[in-house]
C-alpha cells in the first residue's frame, strides 16, 4: 500500500458510494461535503446532461476549504435522473415521490452520474472531472406498489426518488449500462480518474463506453 493510496478522501453523506467505494480495495476515509446542493445547482444554466458533473465539481471546491482535504485525492460524485430533458432531483415530500415514481412509470429515461477527483496541495486545487449516462426502463408498478414503496421511507433521499437496488420494489425492468451509474458511482469511470493521480485498482478497467462490461457490474448491490 502506498503513501497516495491512504490519502483517499470520500467526500459524500451517500451510504451507497461508501459501499461501492469499498470494493476498489483502496483504503479511504469519508467526510461530508459542505454545500447546499439545491442552492448551488439553481446557479446551473447548461444543458440537463451537464448538471451532475457540474454539481460534484462544486461538491468537490467545497470539500477543499476542509482542513482534512489537504493533500487528499477526494472524491465527489453527483445523480441527477432525467426524464426527457426534465431534471427529476431528491423528492420534496412524499406528495412529491408519488408524482415522480407516476411520471417515471413504464418510461425510459437516463441516470447520469459526475465523478470528480481532485487535490489540493499547497492551496492549489487540480480537479478531474466525467460523467456517464445510463438509460433505465421502469417497470409498469401500480399505485398500490408506489404506496408501499413510499411507507418504506426508502425513495425520500434517492434522485427520481428510487432505488434500483431495492429488493422488494425492484422498480426497473431494463438498464443499458452501468448499473452502479445508476446506485451512484460508476468504479469504471471513477478508476480511470483515479489513474491521474498515479491511483492504480488492482482489477481491469472497463474500456466499455457503455460500462456493459463493467467488471463490478456482476457483484451489484442487490
Ligand atoms: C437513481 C438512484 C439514485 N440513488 C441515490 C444515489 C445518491 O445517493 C442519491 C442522489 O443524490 P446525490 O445528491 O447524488 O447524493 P447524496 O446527497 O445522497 O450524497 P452526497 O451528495 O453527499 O454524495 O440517489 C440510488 O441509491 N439508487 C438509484 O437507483
Amino acid at each position: 500500500m502506498t503513501e497516495t493510496q491512504e490519502a483517499l478522501l470520500l467526500a459524500s453523506a451517500s451510504p451507497r458510494r461508501r459501499q461501492i467505494l469499498t470494493r476498489l480495495h483502496l483504503p479511504f476515509t469519508v467526510a461530508v461535503a459542505p454545500i447546499d446542493e439545491d442552492q448551488v445547482q439553481q446557479h446551473y444554466h447548461g444543458p440537463a446532461e451537464g448538471l451532475a458533473q457540474w454539481t460534484a465539481a462544486h461538491k468537490a471546491l467545497a470539500t477543499s476549504t476542509l482542513p482534512e482535504a489537504e493533500n487528499r485525492i477526494v472524491v465527489t460524485a453527483d445523480t441527477t435522473v432525467l426524464l426527457d430533458d426534465e431534471i427529476l432531483g431528491k423528492p420534496r415530500d412524499e406528495e412529491h415521490a408519488r408524482e415522480l415514481l407516476r411520471s417515471l412509470r413504464g418510461r425510459w429515461h437516463r441516470v447520469v452520474t459526475g465523478v470528480v477527483v481532485s487535490r489540493k496541495i499547497s492551496g492549489e486545487l487540480t480537479l478531474y472531472g466525467a460523467s456517464r449516462s445510463t438509460p433505465v426502463l421502469m417497470r409498469s408498478y401500480t399505485d398500490e406498489e408506489i404506496d408501499a414503496y413510499i411507507a418504506s421511507g426508502d425513495p425520500m433521499d434517492k434522485a427520481g426518488a428510487y432505488g434500483i437496488q431495492n429488493p422488494e420494489f425492484q422498480p426497473t425492468e431494463r438498464i443499458n449500462g452501468c448499473y452502479l451509474n445508476v446506485v451512484g458511482l460508476p468504479l469504471c469511470t471513477l478508476a480511470e480518474l483515479l489513474e491521474k493521480f498515479g491511483i492504480h485498482t488492482t482489477e481491469t478497467i472497463c474500456t466499455d463506453p457503455a460500462g456493459v462490461c463493467c467488471p463490478w457490474s456482476e457483484q451489484c448491490l442487490k
